[in-house]
């Protein structure tokens, strides 16, 4: 099978999965996750912190936005231009954000863009491998972000079921530098 096939295969019996979780699986697992995530130096001398909006079932940032909250950093969230992706400050989960691609809540535009090239960036994804090699929804919107801002350290957020032994990967894929789960910490070689 061709790698393509291979990481749709891998991709939808991962969402089928994710789908049959319950609130109380992906609130435990994120819970550990954001325990390690919170206790790293990495996150404690970050001066700001890029994140993701979850849905679906993705591992939950809540935590970490809080705890970031309460330690005056700095959050940003994502928006979907064409085929960029631009981050934006915001204050407020609640306040902040409107429906946008795919459903998932955008900082509205009208927010400052966030220019914080160091800032901690926690990825999300569909699966990982013990190598962290990365599957996300096809359309590289990570990868391209991550080539053009190089500096930021790298967290992916991945509950236990999302780790499969090996990811097909491309030469431009960009690997996160280290994968959480709730109970484990892969490291690239
Ligand atoms: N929470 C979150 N925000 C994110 C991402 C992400 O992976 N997670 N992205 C990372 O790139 C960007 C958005 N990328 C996306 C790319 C494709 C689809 C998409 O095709 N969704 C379809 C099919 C998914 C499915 O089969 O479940 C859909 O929602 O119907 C959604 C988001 C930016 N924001
Ligand atoms: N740095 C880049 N520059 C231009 N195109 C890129 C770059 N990185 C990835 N792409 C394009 O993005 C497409 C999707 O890549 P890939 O299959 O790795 O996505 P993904 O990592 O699963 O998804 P995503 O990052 O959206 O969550 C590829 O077809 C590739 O051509």
């Amino acid at each position: 099978m061709d790698k393509n096939s291979k990481k749709k295969e891998i991709r939808k019996e991962i969402l089928k999965h994710r789908r049959s979780l319950t609130e109380e699986e992906i609130r435990s697992g994120s819970h550990a996750i954001a325990e390690k995530i919170l206790s790293m130096e990495v996150y404690q001398k970050a001066e700001a912190v890029y994140l993701y909006i979850d849905c679906k079932g993705e591992a939950s940032v809540r935590e970490i936005y809080e705890a970031a909250l309460r330690d005056d950093k700095r959050i940003a969230a994502p928006r979907v231009h064409g085929e960029d992706m631009t981050f934006y400050y915001i204050h407020s989960m609640e306040e902040d954000l409107e429906p946008g691609y795919f459903a998932i809540p955008e900082p509205k535009t009208s927010l400052p863009e966030a220019t914080d090239e160091t800032a901690l960036l926690l990825v999300p994804g569909v699966g990982f491998d013990p190598e962290c090699h990365r599957l996300g929804y096809g359309k590289g919107f990570y990868d391209r972000y991550l080539s053009a801002h190089p500096k930021h350290p790298t967290i992916a957020l991945a509950l236990d079921f999302q780790i499969k032994e090996e990811i097909p990967s491309d030469t431009f894929d960009v690997l996160p530098d280290l994968v959480v789960t709730p109970t484990k910490v892969y490291r690239h070689s």
